[in-house]
């Protein structure tokens, strides 16, 4: 992993500014067992090595692999090449950005669990600073400390947990049946009248539709043609996005001359023009609402607005980042071939087997294409395991940083001061055989408990099925900083997938995959 990438990996990851707290937190026996470890390192500190005692490419040959490797926008893949050369840990160098990175679950593990009380991915001083040239509110990705906390906490409510997230339901099955609409009148459209490539376009659509039904509380739009907005704000998050590298890059003086910040700062006014919209859109309702005698009535905004725990602004920027975390076309696909869970999801099932069984369930669950409910998905192991092999196999965000401002961490037999940045390889560790047995194939059953409405034979066949370490898979982040769409995420991608093969077989074709209309019943 270059340095240029991993941080680039960890600018966008903070754009991420959009998506529920994981509830999954750290087992307590494994805690005690690093304390233990880091108190009697401690008292060892001066046979500690240093950052400076860490293996790690040079300036030169970081360049090498970037510009003449190729590895520029698949730097995900670079993660094993340099685990091969260096070991697990190792330190990488590129201009200001100086990384530890980190490529097995124990050494991730260790230091999420050091990571402190106010943890923070990366630092983001030009996003700081449009903000600040605009006058905006700061959100969850600038803001640091007891600050970043309270937004934090503001926004968790209705989001982390899998029974806040139920009421959203039948809007998310709304903008599932538009989509499933659309795709009928793309087929009628197409070449042939039956096929529809590029579903992932689609799905990244849908991604953004899905996530302001739910922060507006409603459908804006009948989903007949996309929106201008939408694809202007997709494509204002595309380009934030590219350029935010660049711009933390190069040194100020080139912006007197390059285009860079320019066009970021006109993308940024973009993606906050659009989000400003609709969110003055759904309060003129509100209003309305409230002047008509009725009380006002609504889900997410509504919530923020009304418990006064955020300024205004403030819900204006956090808004505007839970879009960009919605949105996710290279926001959550960090690099060209890792996909978005649900654009993975797609081509992963055109797998004939893993698409058979998968239908089975979905219509087994739900007869008669009827809508599943959240109670009918804890009928679908199976599905959840498509979802999750195929975040394993694509992560949506194949490394993330933490820059641990509070204390020194101990890591791997290495002593870090504090305001050091880590990079957490987890495309490596996903793709690692010492976690997952065969891991380049899509195998979901070994998402699946033997006995859990499963194909027991294939379950036995995998006698490691859920055997990995806890940090080897952690698609939506741990902790108190982990995704705050993680259970939304999920129910959209539930939603959708189970519909969509209720419908539709998945095949194989250049290029893209395309869909088409189930034969069997
Ligand atoms: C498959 C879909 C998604 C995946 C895999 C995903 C993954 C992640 C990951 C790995 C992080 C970083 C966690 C950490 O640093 O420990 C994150 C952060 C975040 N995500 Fe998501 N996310 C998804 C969808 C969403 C959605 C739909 C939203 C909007 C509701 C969202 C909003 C956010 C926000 C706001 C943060 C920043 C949290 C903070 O810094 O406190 N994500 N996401």
């Amino acid at each position: 992993m270059t340095p240029a990438a991993a941080a680039a990996r960890s600018a966008r990851l903070s754009a991420l500014a959009a998506r529920a707290l994981s509830p999954w937190c750290p087992g307590s026996t494994g805690a005690r067992r690093l304390n233990l470890q880091a108190a009697t390192d401690t008292t060892d500190s001066t046979k500690l090595k240093s950052k400076e005692d860490l293996p790690g490419p040079s300036f030169a040959k970081t360049l090498y692999w970037i510009l003449l490797k190729g590895y520029a926008d698949k730097s995900h893949l670079l993660q094993d090449v340099q685990r091969n050369l260096y070991g697990p840990i190792w330190r990488s160098r590129f201009g200001q950005y100086d990384l530890v990175n980190v490529a097995t679950a124990e050494l991730i593990s260790q230091v999420i669990r050091q990571e402190g009380r106010y943890p923070v991915r990366v630092l983001l001083p030009h996003w700081k600073e449009y903000r600040d040239m605009r006058g905006q509110a700061y959100g969850l990705h600038v803001e640091t400390g007891p600050e970043w906390h309270r937004i934090r906490a503001a926004l968790n409510p209705k989001m982390l947990k899998v029974r806040e997230v139920q009421p959203y339901a039948p809007v998310v099955h709304q903008v599932v049946s538009d989509l499933l609409q659309r795709i009928e009148r793309l087929r009628g459209r197409s070449h042939d009248g039956d096929t529809v490539s590029d579903i992932a376009a689609e799905l990244y659509k849908f991604g953004f539709e899905g996530i302001s039904s739910i922060l507006f509380e409603t459908r804006l739009v009948a989903w007949r043609e996309v929106p201008e907005d939408t694809l202007r704000f997709i494509r204002g998050v595309n380009d934030m996005l590219d350029l935010s590298n660049m711009v933390a890059l190069l040194p100020r003086w080139t912006r007197s001359f390059l285009p860079h910040w320019r066009r970021f700062v006109q993308a940024w006014d973009d993606i906050c023009d659009v989000a400003q919209s609709l969110i003055e859109r759904r309060l003129k309702e509100l209003e309305e609402q409230v002047q008509s005698g009725a009380p006002p009535t609504g889900l997410y905004l509504t919530y923020l607005l009304s418990n006064e725990q955020l300024s205004r602004a403030e819900v204006y920027t956090s808004i505007t980042e839970l879009l960009l975390g919605g949105v996710d076309t290279r926001l959550l696909c960090l690099s060209s071939d890792v996909q978005h869970s649900l654009v993975g999801a797609v081509p992963s099932v055109r797998d004939q087997r893993a698409q058979d069984r998968l239908y089975s369930e979905v219509v087994e669950a739900c007869p008669d294409r009827r809508e599943p409910s959240v109670d009918d998905l804890n009928q679908m192991p199976f599905l959840k395991a498509v979802i999750k092999e195929t975040l394993r196999l694509y992560p949506v965000v194949p490394g993330n940083g933490r820059f641990v401002t509070e204390n020194d961490l101990i890591v791997g037999g290495y002593w870090f001061p504090k305001e050091t940045q880590f990079h957490l390889c987890h495309y490596s560790v996903c793709h690692s055989p010492d976690e997952f047995p065969d891991p380049e194939s899509f195998v979901p059953e070994r998402w699946v408990r033997p006995g859990q409405n499963t194909d027991g034979a294939y379950s036995r066949a995998l006698p490691t099925v859920q055997r990995h370490h806890p940090y080897s898979y952690i698609p939506f982040g741990v902790g108190v900083r982990a995704c705050v769409g993680k259970r939304v995420a999920e129910m959209e991608m539930y939603f959708a997938l189970s519909r969509l093969m209720q419908q539709y077989e998945v095949r194989p074709e250049e290029g893209a995959p395309v869909i088409e209309p189930k034969t069997r019943t």
